[in-house]
């Protein structure tokens, strides 16, 4: 049975309404679900996401929500849309979790629309300034120290995709757009992507703006769908840019981190532990033998407010 509503500890919301966190530029405002909070109302989350009118994100992670065991989490893009998980989210999510006292533990399971997924705080390396950082809990938490998400298996399955046609696995699959055809990999991780594998001088933030909003709404995937460009630049190291179903482009993403690497993977282009490089930083994915993938980079806070009272009066409870 799911626990009733947590209560408005405000040492636990430390008196914020909302907090931002940033992995390598993919920033959430993660608000707490406490009595009197905002209703997460589509409208509500493009307004608060709004780079001019709100205090702007590429999404809210709305969370902790009840559940007999972990943490509860409902994650939304910035145009109002809800999605089943985010794999920087999930980071971000474990960073505040922690951060802001709902857990001492290291490691906890967070409930998505998705399933539930295993989030660790890794303790940074120690350096000559913090010596005891590798101690356990030892890493400061707001020095963009590793979090690491259990992301689940991946599967290339057309049904789970969510992809019109028969039932396939999507691996070098035609697509018509732009006028051209290109050719993608499209990647199950709780959440749909498709992966085009290209020359590294096509890998650019102004193709994956002119080409994201037609993929991302192709009528091949009538959910839509998040769209990565990549470049394999070794066994080891892969570059992307992404446009995000529902966030548009963004500098760096996790999921879609790890969609690149499931992809090029089943492609026979690297191996099980890949670098991928995005406009915002790097982050390591690794590919266990049985599938599972886990995801690990930096998160980073960037501040925590209250609502302006005119600003909240606009907002639906
Ligand atoms: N930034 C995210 C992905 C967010 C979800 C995505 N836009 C969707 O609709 O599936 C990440 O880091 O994974």
């Amino acid at each position: 049975m799911p626990h009733p509503l947590p209560p408005p500890r405000h040492d636990l919301a430390d008196g914020h309404d909302f907090v931002k966190y940033e992995a390598l530029g993919n920033d959430y405002l993660v608000i707490a679900p406490v009595a009197g909070q905002v209703a997460p109302t589509p409208e509500n989350i493009r307004l608060i996401c709004d780079r001019h009118y709100g205090p702007g994100a590429d999404g809210v992670l709305y969370g902790p929500l009840p559940e007999e065991h972990g943490f509860g989490l409902r994650t939304f893009n910035s145009d109002g849309t809800e999605c089943e998980k985010s794999g920087n989210g999930l980071r971000i999510f474990g960073r505040y979790l922690r951060d802001h006292g709902w857990t001492g533990e290291p490691e906890f399971t967070v409930r998505t629309l998705a399933g539930p997924v295993t989030v660790q705080l890794v303790d940074p390396a120690p350096t000559p300034d913090a010596p005891n950082a590798a101690s356990p809990g030892g890493g400061h938490p707001g020095d963009g120290a590793p979090v690491r998400v259990s992301m689940g298996r991946a599967s290339l399955d057309s049904e789970l995709i969510g992809a019109t046609g028969p039932r396939r696995e999507m691996l070098r699959e035609t697509l018509p757009a732009a006028a051209r055809e290109w050719t993608a990999t499209c990647v199950f991780l709780g959440n749909p992507h498709c992966v085009l594998p290209l020359d590294g001088t096509e890998v650019t933030e102004e193709l994956a703006r002119r080409l994201g909003p037609e993929l991302a709404g192709h009528a091949r995937f009538p959910g839509r769908i998040n769209v990565q460009l990549m470049e394999v630049r070794a066994a080891d190291r892969i570059r992307i840019e992404a446009y995000e179903r529902g966030a548009g482009y963004t500098l760096a993403s996790g999921s879609s981190a790890c969609a690149a690497a499931v992809a090029a993977h089943a492609l026979g282009l690297t191996g099980p532990e890949v670098t991928v490089e995005m406009p915002g930083g790097h982050l390591d994915v690794g590919l266990s033998d049985a599938g599972e993938v886990t995801l690990t980079g930096p998160v980073r806070p960037v501040v925590a407010g209250r609502w302006a009272p005119a600003f909240r009066r606009r907002l639906a409870s």
